[in-house]
């Protein structure tokens, strides 16, 4: 099991002159917390008071940070410390909520009986018409079976159901899609199939969420096989066209020539075999992939990859590392080649942190909290249910990973998330690379 983050909100008074917030943050940082978010929340001619959210890699850590702080003395003074990020789950983060009010006996009958026996009929005589007048062709099932929740491994659909509401959040507020997680009782490929061709009838799209490999392959290619609408397991696909609009981002700044580069991917189970097949679609000629499971290895061979022996011999190897196996810590600095390109994906910790890659000589770095599926999975839905789109395939993909390049400013891996124009562009990029089939 991985070790977490922790992460506080510490509110602290301190009197109302320069300097005094310098020593706060200084006792932070001499016990090695990572300042976040700073919020003011009163400001009087004596006092401030600061909400300060900071990041610990353990509790003895935020222990020596709160010490350092109590330690100054002088009117500086901690009145709380709280867990925001447990607050903000209290109730669940997400709800299903009326577009219309009722307040009128005229509304409840135009919403519901008996107006509504009449757009059953015009739907049942005219069953295209669903996506006017539902919901359906706006709303995406977040289908998972809790067997790999980020990297945490296998801990079931229930614990999982925080990040199945986050994509939930992410979809609403990005795309202004609904997504309805539904958390699946098995991990058995015949029930999932099975199941989610019955529920598939009130959705537009399918997004398989954590679910691991191998099962996650044949339940994906079974799905697409089987349904009429988009089905995309986000882990693989979602990940994959983020990490090549990565990787075109770090090949323009350094002047390589992608599909000349030596690529290496470490760990090749649902995004790592995905990002591999991304590669190789979009024309990289030598795309090496490592696992520690000979049967993950076997497969990328039969996708057209190539394996190396070991982790040495891949740092040594390739210009450009990919690493998705869920092991923070797995790749040492010395490993690191001068000007290699290496995205270390794993979350909720990478496999090298950003900042020692570049210590040891990376031309560029990132993690799995900036290269996240977030920037491509709600333009990709976005894009795929507006085109009125069977399937989601590499031409829409790769259309996805060019917009978010073309959106990345100079000198960056991925454009903020947060910016809503990325996930239009997305949208529309795969819209129309839908539309030219
Ligand atoms: N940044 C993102 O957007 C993003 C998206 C998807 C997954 N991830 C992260 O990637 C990691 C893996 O996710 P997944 O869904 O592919 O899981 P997975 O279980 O399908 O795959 C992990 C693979 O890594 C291999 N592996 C483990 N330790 C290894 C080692 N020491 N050397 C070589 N191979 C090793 C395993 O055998 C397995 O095949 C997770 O930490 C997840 O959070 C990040
Ligand atoms: O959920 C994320 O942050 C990204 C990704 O889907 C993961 O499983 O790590
Ligand atoms: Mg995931």
């Amino acid at each position: 099991m991985q070790k977490q983050h922790i992460i506080r909100n510490i509110i602290v008074e301190t009197p109302s002159k320069p300097g005094n917030f310098a020593k706060v943050a200084t006792a932070i940082g001499l016990g090695e917390g990572d300042i976040g978010d700073i919020t003011t929340l009163k400001s009087g001619a004596l006092t401030t008071l600061r909400d300060i959210t900071i990041t610990c890699k353990s509790i003895e850590q935020l222990d020596q940070v709160i010490a350092n702080i109590e330690e100054i003395g002088n009117g500086v003074k901690i009145h709380a410390v709280t867990d925001d990020v447990l607050n903000a789950h209290e109730g669940g983060k997400i709800a299903m909520k009326s577009r219309l009010d009722v307040r009128s006996l005229g509304d409840l009958q135009r919403i519901y009986t008996p107006g509504v026996a009449s757009v059953c009929m015009e739907i049942y005589n005219h069953p295209e018409k669903a996506n006017y007048f539902t919901s359906i062709g706006n709303s995406v099932a977040i289908v998972t079976d809790g067997t790999a929740i980020l990297g945490l491994g296998n801990i079931g659909p229930v614990a999982g159901m925080p990040v199945m509401e986050g994509k939930a959040v992410l979809l609403d507020q990005f795309v202004g899609l609904s997504g309805i997680p539904i958390l699946l009782n098995t991990s058995d490929p015949d029930e999932i199939v099975e199941t989610v061709k019955h529920i598939h009838k009130g959705f537009g799209a399918i997004l398989l969420e954590d679910i691991g490999s191998p099962h996650c392959f044949e339940i994906e290619e079974r799905l697409k096989e089987e349904l009429p609408i988009p089905v995309m397991h986000d882990d693989q696909h979602g990940t994959a066209v983020v990490a090549l609009a990565a990787i075109l981002s770090a090949c323009k700044a350094t002047n390589v020539d992608v599909k000349k580069a030596k690529i290496g991917q470490i760990g090749l189970g649902a995004a790592g075999l995905a990002i591999c097949r991304m590669l190789m679609a979009y024309g990289v000629e030598d795309v090496y992939g490592l696992d520690r499971q000979e049967e993950a290895q076997n497969r990328l061979l039969k996708h057209g990859g190539k394996t190396i022996g070991s982790l040495e011999e891949m740092m040594e190897t390739c210009d450009i590392i990919v690493a998705t196996t869920g092991v923070s810590g797995l790749i040492k600095p010395e490993m690191v080649r001068k000007g290699q390109i290496i995205l270390a994906l794993s979350n909720p910790n990478p496999e090298i942190l950003p900042s020692e890659a570049i210590a040891a000589g990376a031309a560029f770095a990132a993690d799995g909290r900036s290269v996240n599926n977030v920037i491509g999975f709600p333009g990709i839905f976005k894009g795929a249910l507006d085109a009125g789109a069977s399937a989601i395939t590499y031409p829409m993909l790769i259309a996805a990973a060019q917009a978010i390049v073309g959106h990345t400013k100079p000198g960056e891996l991925i454009p903020n998330p947060l910016d809503p124009t990325v996930h239009q562009l997305v949208a529309r990029a795969v819209e129309e690379a839908a539309n030219k089939k």
